[in-house]
């Protein structure tokens, strides 16, 4: 079973939804809890352990100038501009290349191949007896987030349990985490901008086909307009945190709210049985 922790919003508490569920699912099962926030990955903050490294690379092209003759096929089948084809030669920028293989396929003369490049890493630890933590790492200055979010996915496979910790926002690191997830927790909170970026993610869950529930975090008490809005679009809210200064405390010294703080760890494993409601199936 997977499920993806996602906020249209950065800050709203995916990771502390993320990390307090996993620690506390790891009580009683075997649980991968993955870091798909590529570009900046905090959950091992929270778990810290030693890590194994295995580098991400994807395939770009490289060419043979003996074989070239420079007919620009390539170049006009590159939709991301990342070869140009000049008059004496054909410049490679391999940051913008999508390893699509197109202008392997496409030049006349067999003058591409495929060489690996590394755009990041996949950091794997164990830091409790059940739980494996798998944080996708991308290099700084790439662009590449989907990749990294594949391989570190790929490395979760065939764990019974897998959480996914998504990036903030809606763009395509979200939508590769959301991708062949039982159902996803929207983390948002009751601000407006809370409110208007949950409609965001609520539209993008919708269409990728994923049951949704949502957690409001930093809860003032007054939540009326995104139950509202949960309740016109058939979300059900499955969990209310408190804006608390005892909260953050504890999460501002690396702490996790369901050991740290009594009848935390119950309300996450209720949590995880309405989750689980929703997707559907079973763990
Ligand atoms: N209920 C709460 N009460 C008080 N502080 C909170 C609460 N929930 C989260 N915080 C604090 O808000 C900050 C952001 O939380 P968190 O890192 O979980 O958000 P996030 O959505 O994962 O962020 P990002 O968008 O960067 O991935 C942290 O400093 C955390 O301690
Ligand atoms: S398609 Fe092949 S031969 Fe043509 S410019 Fe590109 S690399 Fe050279
Ligand atoms: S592999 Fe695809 S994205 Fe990369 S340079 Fe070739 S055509 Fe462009």
């Amino acid at each position: 079973m997977k499920i993806a922790i996602a906020s249209g919003k950065g800050g709203t508490g995916k990771s502390t939804v993320a990390a307090n569920l996993a620690c506390t699912l790891s009580c009683s099962r075997e649980v991968a809890l993955v870091d798909c926030d590529v570009e900046e990955p905090n959950l091992h903050l929270f778990f810290p352990a030693p890590a194994v490294d295995v580098p991400v690379t994807t395939p770009v092209p490289e060419i043979d100038p003996a074989r070239c003759n420079l007919c620009g096929e390539c170049g006009k089948f590159c939709r991301f501009g990342a070869l140009s084809v000049l008059k004496d030669r054909v410049l490679v920028f391999p940051e913008l290349c999508h390893s699509c293989g197109g202008c392997s396929l496409v030049c006349p003369q067999g003058a591409v191949r495929e060489v690996p490049r590394t755009v990041g890493r996949v950091a794997c630890s164990r830091p409790l007896p059940a739980l494996t933590l798998i944080s996708g790492v991308l290099n700084e200055g790439e662009v590449m987030a989907p990749a990294v979010i594949r391989a570190a996915k790929l490395l979760a496979e065939g764990h019974p349990l897998t959480l996914y910790d998504a990036s903030p926002g809606i763009a395509c690191p979200v939508i590769e985490t959301l991708e062949r997830s039982d159902a996803c927790i929207l983390v948002t909170e009751s601000t407006p901008f809370g409110l208007h970026d949950l409609r965001l993610a609520a539209e993008v869950v919708e269409r990728v086909g994923i049951p949704a529930g949502v957690v409001i975090n930093r809860s003032d008490g007054k939540d009326e307009e995104t139950l509202d809005f949960c309740r016109e679009r058939g979300l059900p809210v499955i969990m209310t945190i408190p804006f608390s200064r005892e909260i953050a405390a504890v999460q501002n010294r690396g702490g996790l709210i369901c050991r740290d703080l009594p009848g935390w760890e119950e309300r996450f494993a209720a949590l995880f049985e309405a989750i689980v409601k929703i997707a559907g199936v079973s763990p």
